[in-house]
């Protein structure tokens, strides 16, 4: 194991690309710009299995944009929704579902995450900071993007930590870098089997 990847536990599923095995569905959490939904969505390609987003998923039930729930409603109606949403989607859900940034400042949802495998994507605060940049995110629009992702940053580690099985680093690394390694750990099975179809690639 790298020293990028730090394993907690075992994983508690196994997931096929063929789609015969995924008893519960892989969480992915980490601080804005940590790569949730990009690393999600490609480990469920990966996978073979479907991805889901609350974000997505709360813009969607809410038929409006996350600045504009935080704008007309406020943030303690944001985090309502986002535990319901959480709620409704861990107990449905399968494959990969990327969680909000903030989701796990509630109690309950950390509650509901020990019974799953939860993959924390890990990113610096200068990095994350800047990935999360731009008028999209309204607890770090405007100036100070720094000093407010760092009080984030420093709030919320030890929840991230609470509830994570693993946690993998997306600092200068791709993607496809992240997703292997997640693959490798929650399913060697088809790491392996994904290694030998890119050897053969190399030399066909
Ligand atoms: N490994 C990576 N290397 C470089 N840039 C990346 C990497 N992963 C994601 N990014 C970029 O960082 C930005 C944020 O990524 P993404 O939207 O996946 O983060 P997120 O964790 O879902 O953020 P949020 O909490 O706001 O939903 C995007 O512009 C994306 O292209
Ligand atoms: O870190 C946060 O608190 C947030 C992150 C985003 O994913 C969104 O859920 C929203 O912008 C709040
Ligand atoms: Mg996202």
């Amino acid at each position: 194991m790298g020293r990028n990847l730090h394993a907690m536990s075992s994983p508690r599923s196994i997931a096929r690309r063929d789609g015969s095995r995924w008893p519960e569905p892989y969480v992915v959490i980490g601080m804005p710009g940590s790569g949730k939904t990009t690393v999600g969505k490609r480990l469920a390609k990966t996978l073979g299995v479907p991805f889901a987003d609350t974000d997505h998923l709360i813009e969607v039930d809410q038929h409006s944009s996350i600045p504009e729930i935080f704008s007309s409603r406020g943030e303690g109606y944001f985090r309502d929704t986002e535990e319901r949403i959480v709620a409704e989607t861990l107990a449905s859900a399968t494959g990969v579902v990327s969680l909000g940034g903030g989701a796990i400042m509630r109690e309950a949802t950390r509650t509901r995450l020990h019974d799953f495998t939860v993959v924390h994507l890990t990113i610096g605060v200068a990095e994350g900071s800047r990935r999360s940049g731009g008028g999209n995110r309204p607890l770090l629009a405007g100036s100070d993007v720094l000093a407010r992702y760092q009080q984030l940053h420093t709030d919320r580690a030890p929840l991230y930590k609470e509830v994570s099985t693993i946690s993998v680093s997306t600092e200068r690394r791709s993607t496809g870098k992240v997703v292997r390694e997640l693959v490798e750990f929650l399913d060697p099975v088809l790491a392996t089997e994904l290694a030998e179809e890119s050897n053969d690639d190399k030399h066909t």
